[in-house]
């Protein structure tokens, strides 16, 4: 271990909540060579004891209240509607430092404030990915919200074993941030999934939802409802940034949906071209690299389609859609004034690849014109467009009201729809994720970023 600050050796780095990310939080940090301590529900014991039986440097204990005494640094991996409650359970160790990795620090912050002693600092982390994305090069979000600079550099040095790019933004600047990025993003897959299962396809399936943006909407939506639902529960109602934002994606998605149904094609097309330059900069202007953000290209071979029995046969052409969700998206972000690229240091890889093919289809006028003509005059799409709007006015609202049972309701009835097929969609997705972040390497590696 590199003991960068005196006393290291005897540093205790606590994980209360061993979940997804505080397993990998633990994986890594113990690696690294630091001391861990680690707990999960009282009853989860002895299976995280056998699970860890052969990690050097992981400790179990039994709960929260062994963990907070024994360390040094205490980070807190649990739902984020349950931090007050948790934080409120165990006393702190004198003189510790304690942070959060829930994906909203509203929430996190004020239970820190209200329960902890003034002797203990507050630093906050999130890395911004999921527990399966290899944490190097990818953004470490840490918050200095009540700590010395001594007590800030040993989390930094703690956390540097991760390999990750720390961002240093106050609890406040992640929660916009993460509203513009993350929780509207997720908003649109949600719909989407919504959707496929209100029309009961399995959309790799037939031969309507073919070729590179395809694959990206259903291997991420799919991603999404794979996982566990308190976490897009949390970041979306709890994150008090959040609301607005989801609100104004439902309002765009029907507002140009109506658009199309009503067929007023010169105003669809003045409104979708005003958002272009408003987010990507003007005509002859834009703001966009030279070198597009995403190798669309490289995304068709990312399909779940399984191939054909003949193999002679002609693969099955694209067909035309008029991308609802991505014109919906820019919409939301224009009326908002966001402009995505503000964000990328903060960005995860859903976000990315998100973007990226948002700005796939406006950067190529012709496929953009495509897509106005096709949901003015063609029907095909229309009865999942009319689901995918119903689905985003639905989460929207269940987010306003601050819903969560009925948010897990909507959310858990979907995924045992697809949960046939998530290994599969696990695999691909991944693959597909890795393609991507390999070919942003090899750019910054050749300059081009
Ligand atoms: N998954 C992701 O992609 C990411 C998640 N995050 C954030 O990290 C946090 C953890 O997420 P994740 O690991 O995915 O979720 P998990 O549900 O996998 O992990 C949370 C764990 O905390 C446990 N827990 C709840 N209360 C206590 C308690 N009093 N003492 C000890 N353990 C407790 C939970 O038990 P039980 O299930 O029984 O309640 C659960 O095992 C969330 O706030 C999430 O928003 C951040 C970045 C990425
Ligand atoms: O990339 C995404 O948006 C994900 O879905 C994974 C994820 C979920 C929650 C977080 O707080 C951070 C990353």
């Amino acid at each position: 271990m590199a003991t960068t600050f005196p006393g290291a050796e005897d540093f205790v780095v606590g994980l209360i909540g061993m979940g997804d990310m505080g397993k990998m939080y633990a994986r890594r940090l113990g690696a690294a060579g630091w001391r861990i301590m680690a707990c999960d529900r009282e009853e989860k014991y002895e299976e995280l004891v056998q699970e860890f039986a052969n990690y050097k440097n992981i400790q179990i204990l039994r709960n929260g209240h062994l963990v907070s005494r024994a360390s040094n640094y205490i980070i807190y991996s649990v739902e984020a509607a349950a931090i007050g409650r948790v934080v409120a359970q165990y006393a702190t160790r004198l003189g510790a430092i304690v942070g959060g990795q829930t994906s909203c620090k509203d929430p996190e912050i004020k239970a820190f404030e209200e329960h902890l002693p003034s002797d203990v600092d507050i630093v906050s982390c999130h890395s911004l990915h999921g527990p399966n994305v290899d944490p190097r090069g990818q953004p470490l979000v840490l918050i200095k919200h009540r700590a010395s600079d001594e007590s800030f550099q040993k989390v930094e040095t703690v956390l540097r074993c991760l390999g990750s790019k720390h961002v240093y933004l106050t609890a406040k600047e992640h929660d916009r941030i993460t509203a513009d990025t993350q929780a509207v993003t997720h908003a649109a897959f949600l719909s989407m999934g919504k959707a496929w299962h209100a029309t009961k396809q399995f959309p790799w399936e037939g031969s309507r939802y073919v070729g590179g943006i395809e694959n990206v909407k259903i291997n991420l939506m799919l991603r999404i409802y794979a996982q566990k639902w308190h976490v897009y529960a949390g970041l979306a109602i709890l994150n008090p940034e959040a609301h607005k934002q989801i609100n104004q994606f439902a309002k765009s998605a029907t507002e140009l949906f109506s658009l199309m149904l009503e067929g007023r094609r010169e105003e669809l097309r003045q409104r979708v071209y005003a958002a272009r330059d408003r987010v990507f900069g003007p005509e002859g202007k834009p703001t966009w690299e030279d070198r597009p953000l995403l190798p669309v290209e490289l995304l068709d071979r990312f399909s779940l389609k399984p191939p054909s029995s003949a193999p002679t046969q002609p693969a099955p052409k694209t067909l035309p859609n008029n991308h609802l969700s991505l014109l919906a998206m820019v919409d939301c972000w224009s009326a908002l004034g966001i402009v995505p690229y503000d964000h990328m240091i903060c960005s995860t890889p859903l976000f990315r690849l998100w973007l990226g093919v948002t700005e796939h289809l406006f950067r190529t006028p012709a496929l953009l014109d495509e897509c106005l003509r096709v949901g003015v005059e063609d029907a095909t799409f229309r009865r999942d467009d009319l689901h995918f709007t119903i689905a985003a006015c639905g989460w929207a609202e269940c987010v306003e009201l601050g819903q969560f049972d009925t948010w897990r309701e909507r959310f858990c009835v979907t995924q045992k729809f697809f949960e046939p097929r998530f290994k599969d969609a696990m695999a691909v997705g991944q693959a597909m994720i890795q393609a991507v972040l390999e070919s942003d390497k090899r750019e910054e590696q050749a300059g081009w970023r």
